[in-house]
């Protein structure tokens, strides 16, 4: 399958219960008003597209797609806009929709971009919260797994492009 050596992480049946309850979880805070999804483009579009089928309240759906500079595995810090938002978010309940939070920058920076838009409230929803490598505080609301340490792949997550369509995730091992 891969040449990579890989250890099972979180299998596809794990990964959907943990969407099933982020989305009992947002239908319960957002019973009436219509939330706008903003997918973290690529990473993210496994994940929102399940995500999306989980909640039950009124929902629309955008994309944005953050570049970030540094090594394959490493985030820099230096992040900038690759593709913004086609719906303005003034006024809207916002829940930002990404696949893991590593350093924080990518998420950071989206956040503040975003909230300068005048949004009616802005929530982040990550399936993957990554702590040791956290280089700015930021708090995610609806939180999938915590992991401490360790590069993943699968379910959306690549290595070098790569791996996005496995349907599991898993450790890349001596890494
Ligand atoms: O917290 P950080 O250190 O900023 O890292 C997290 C970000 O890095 C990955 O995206 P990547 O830049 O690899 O783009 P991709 O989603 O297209 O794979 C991931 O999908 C997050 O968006
Ligand atoms: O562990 C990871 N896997 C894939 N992409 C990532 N971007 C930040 N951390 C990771
Ligand atoms: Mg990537």
């Amino acid at each position: 399958m891969s040449e990579l050596d890989l250890k099972l992480l979180y299998s596809q049946e794990e990964i959907a219960r943990q969407v099933k309850r982020l989305g009992d979880e947002i239908s319960n805070d957002y019973p009436d008003s219509e939330i706008l999804l903003v997918g973290v483009l690529k990473g993210s579009f496994l994940f929102v597209a399940d995500l999306a089928r989980a909640i039950r309240s009124p929902l629309i759906v955008d994309f944005v797609r953050i570049a970030s500079y540094g090594s394959d595995t490493q985030s820099s810090g230096i992040v900038e806009i690759r593709k913004d938002l086609e719906l303005p978010i003034k006024d809207r309940d916002v829940i930002i929709v990404e696949d893991i939070v590593d350093s924080g920058h990518t998420l950071e920076s989206l956040y503040n971009l975003l909230l300068r838009r005048g949004p009616r409230s802005l929530k982040i929803c990550t399936l993957i919260d990554k702590t040791a490598r956290r280089e700015v505080s930021i708090r995610s609301d609806y939180v999938g797994f915590s992991l401490d340490d360790g590069f993943i792949i699968g379910y959306g997550l690549d290595y070098a492009e790569r791996y996005r369509n496995l349907p599991d995730i898993h450790l890349v091992q001596g890494r």
